[in-house]
């Protein structure tokens, strides 16, 4: 008995086309990225993966891709569940900061820290920036504990109650999950998932709109580590853009 989980990291976004730190910050997919929710989907029916139930972040870059790609898939009609807990990474004062920019006048250490480190977080975010989320409807639940910046250990302390307690029982039930999010919340899964190091994590990147497929056994390891992408050669070629952006 295995578990199939299916990953999805949204479309391009506005901002990943104009090279700009997210995070939070709601912004829609450009045509390239609605076209990859399109290709996302084919990939899906072809390879006959076909998920019962989708989670997603409350950013509409992953809800769109998401439905775009069930669309595609035939499978727009299973139940959607989403949570603050999927979002991107908060990326603190970087957000709507350009990538080359920032790696221009700080360093390559100093950026790579920032965008790539497990435990250091950018400087937080003052609640009256344009690219803050304080106040917003949907986070008015999280109260005091809303982000203002974000590492990755913080993504991983606030994501794994959520696949506890949410994505695990969906798993345990004999559901193919889709798990639609982003760049930095997706790495902190794949890092608890294949066990990778505090370091090593620095090293591995998302690419935008490429299905990763992950069998689990019983006990919720990957059957074959990292998982495999329905098409492993766009994934890997996306895969250095990520790495490569700032340069
Ligand atoms: O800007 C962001 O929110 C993320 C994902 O697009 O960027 P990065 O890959 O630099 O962590």
């Amino acid at each position: 008995m295995t578990y199939t989980l299916v990953l999805l990291r949204h479309g391009e976004s506005e901002w990943n086309a104009k090279n700009l730190f997210t995070g939070w910050v709601d912004v829609p997919l450009n045509d390239k990225g609605r076209a990859e929710g399109v290709r996302a989907g084919e990939l899906l029916r072809d390879a006959g993966v076909l998920p019962d139930v989708v989670h997603t972040s409350l950013l509409r870059r992953a809800i769109n891709t998401a439905a775009t790609a069930l669309d595609g898939a035939d499978r727009h009609w299973i139940p959607v569940r989403r949570s603050w807990r999927l979002n991107e990474r908060h990326y603190g004062a970087l957000q709507g900061k350009n990538k080359k920019e920032t790696l221009d006048a700080y360093g390559e250490e100093q950026f790579m820290l920032w965008r790539r480190s497990f435990d250091v977080p950018p400087p937080p975010l003052d609640d009256d920036s344009e690219f803050s989320q304080a106040g917003l409807p949907q986070y008015a639940d999280l109260g005091a504990d809303l982000p203002r910046t974000e590492c990755l250990k913080d993504v991983i302390v606030r994501f794994l109650p959520y696949w506890e307690s949410a994505i695990v029982p969906d798993l345990q039930a004999g559901q193919t999950v889709l798990v639609a999010a982003h760049g930095n919340s997706l790495r902190a899964l794949v890092k608890h998932l294949d066990g990778i190091s505090d370091e090593d994590i620095a090293g591995l990147n998302i690419p935008t709109g490429m299905p990763l497929v992950y069998e689990l056994d019983e006990s919720l390891q990957p059957t074959v580590k990292g998982g495999r992408y329905l098409d492993p050669e766009a994934a890997a070629a996306a895969a250095a853009a990520v790495a490569n952006q700032g340069r």
